[in-house]
C-alpha cells in the first residue's frame, strides 16, 4: 500500500473530531490568533523615516522611539524637525537611543544619496536597518477643472509621492545589496517600507493628481519584491502600507482643494488618527505582511486587487479575493449612483461654487 493511501486511510479512520480540530487550527493560525515571530524587530535598530514631523510620519517615529529604535528623521521644515527630535527623546524607552534629523526635500532629484550618506556617517559607518518612506502629499481636484492646474498638481504629487520614495528606495538598496554588504541568507533582513493609500486599491473621483502616484508605488514595490530575490545573501523585505483617511494636517490641507463630491464619496470610509494608523501599520509589518492594510476595509480592498502581487496568506487572501469582487459590484453601483445624483442636482462642474 502506498504511503499516501496509508496516510489517508489512517486520517479517515480517526474520529471526525481530529480533522475538524486540524482545520480549526489552520483557521486560527491564518487569522493570526497564534503569536507569530516578530518579523521586524525595532529595538536597537536604526530607522530612517521620511515625512516624520507631522501626521502619520510623526506618530510612527514616536511609536518606534517608544519601542527602542534609533531614528533619522527627514523632512523640509527645520523647526518641526527640531520639535520632533525633542518629542522623540521624551518618548524613548532607553537613554542609549540616538536621534538625528536631516532637512531635505524628497522631490529634489538626487536628495536620497545625500541623505543616505549623511545617515551612514552619523550611524557609525553602518547603513540604516529599516527605511520607511512616509513623506507625501495630496491635492485633489477635478481633472478637467479649467480653474485648477491638475497637470501641475499631478507632476508635484508624482515628484513627492512616487519619485520621493523611489529615489530613497534606490539609495537604500544600492547600500544593502552591495556585494561587500552580504551577510548570508540567514542574516536579519533589512526592511524597505513604502506608504501608499487605499486609493491604490480603489480610485475615487477627484483624486486624479494623487492616485496614480500611489499606484506607481505599488508597481515599483511588486518589482522590487521579486528583484531582491537575486541577492539571497543580502536579505531585504519590501512592504507597502495602505492607510485610509488619516486625520492629519495633510488631510486638512488637501480638503482645501478637494471637490465636494469627493468628500461625499469618501465619507463612509472610516477615518483614523495618525497614532491608530502607526500602531496598525507596525503590527502588520511585525507580522511580516507585504501589503499592510490598517483597517478591515483596507484588508478587504487589498484582497480585491491582488493580481500578481505577493500575498500575506495565500489561503485567506484567495478565499476573500473570491468574495470581494461581488461586494465591489454593489460598492461601484453605489459610488456611480452618487456621482450621477450629484450631476443631476448640481449641474455642470463648471457651475460649482468653490469652497
Ligand atoms: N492623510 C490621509 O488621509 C492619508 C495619507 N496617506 C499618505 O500617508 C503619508 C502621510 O500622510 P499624512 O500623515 O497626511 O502627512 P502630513 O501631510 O500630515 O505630513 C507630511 C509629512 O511629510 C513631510 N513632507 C511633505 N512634503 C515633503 C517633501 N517634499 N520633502 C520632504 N518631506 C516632506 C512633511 O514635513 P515638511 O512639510 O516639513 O517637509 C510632514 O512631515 C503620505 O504619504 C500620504 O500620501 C495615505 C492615505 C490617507
Ligand atoms: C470590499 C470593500 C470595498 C469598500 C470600498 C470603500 C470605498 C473606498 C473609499 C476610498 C476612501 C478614500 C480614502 C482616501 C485617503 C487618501 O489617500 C487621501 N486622503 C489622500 O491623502
Amino acid at each position: 500500500m502506498s504511503l499516501l493511501t496509508t496516510v489517508v486511510s489512517y486520517i479517515t479512520s480517526l474520529p471526525t473530531i481530529i480533522p475538524s480540530l486540524f482545520l480549526l487550527a489552520v483557521y486560527a493560525y491564518t487569522m493570526g490568533l497564534f503569536p507569530s515571530r516578530n518579523a521586524m524587530p525595532v529595538a536597537g535598530r536604526t530607522i530612517l523615516l521620511t515625512g516624520a514631523t507631522e501626521g502619520l510620519g510623526r506618530a510612527a517615529a514616536l511609536l518606534l522611539a517608544s519601542r527602542g529604535a534609533n531614528l533619522v528623521i527627514v523632512s523640509r521644515n527645520v523647526g518641526r524637525l527640531e520639535e520632533t527630535i525633542s518629542l522623540l527623546k521624551a518618548a524613548a524607552s532607553s537613554p542609549n537611543q540616538r536621534f538625528y534629523y536631516i532637512s531635505a526635500d524628497v522631490s529634489e532629484a538626487g536628495y536620497a544619496d545625500t541623505v543616505m550618506a549623511e545617515t551612514i556617517a552619523w550611524n557609525k559607518g553602518k547603513s540604516p536597518d529599516i527605511v520607511w518612506c512616509v513623506a507625501g502629499m495630496s491635492t485633489p481636484m477635478l481633472w478637467a477643472d479649467a480653474q485648477e492646474d491638475s497637470m501641475a498638481a499631478s507632476r508635484r504629487n508624482m515628484d513627492v509621492n512616487f519619485f520621493g520614495a523611489a529615489e530613497m528606495s534606490r539609495a537604500a538598496l544600492k547600500e544593502w545589496l552591495a556585494p561587500e554588504n552580504s551577510k548570508g541568507k540567514d542574516a536579519e533582513p533589512k526592511h524597505l517600507i513604502f506608504t501608499a493609500s487605499v486609493l491604490a486599491f480603489f480610485a475615487v473621483a477627484g483624486y486624479g493628481p494623487y492616485t496614480p502616484s500611489k499606484w506607481a508605488l505599488r508597481g515599483l514595490a511588486d518589482t522590487l519584491a521579486m528583484e531582491v530575490g537575486l541577492y539571497p545573501d543580502n536579505p531585504v523585505k519590501i512592504h507597502v502600507v495602505y492607510p485610509g483617511t488619516i486625520t492629519s494636517p495633510g488631510l486638512e490641507r488637501e480638503n482645501q482643494t478637494k471637490p465636494e463630491v469627493t468628500l461625499e464619496l469618501e465619507k463612509d470610509e472610516p477615518a483614523q488618527t495618525p497614532e491608530q494608523v502607526a500602531e496598525k501599520a507596525l503590527k502588520g509589518l511585525q507580522k511580516g505582511e507585504y501589503f499592510v492594510p490598517v483597517s478591515l476595509t483596507g484588508n478587504l480592498m487589498r484582497c480585491g486587487v491582488l493580481g500578481g502581487s505577493p500575498r500575506n496568506n495565500w489561503l485567506v487572501d484567495t478565499i476573500v479575493g473570491w468574495i470581494v469582487p461581488i461586494v465591489y459590484y454593489f460598492v461601484l453601483w453605489g459610488m456611480n449612483s452618487t456621482v450621477a445624483t450629484w450631476a443631476r442636482k448640481k449641474g455642470h462642474p463648471a457651475k460649482y461654487v468653490k469652497q
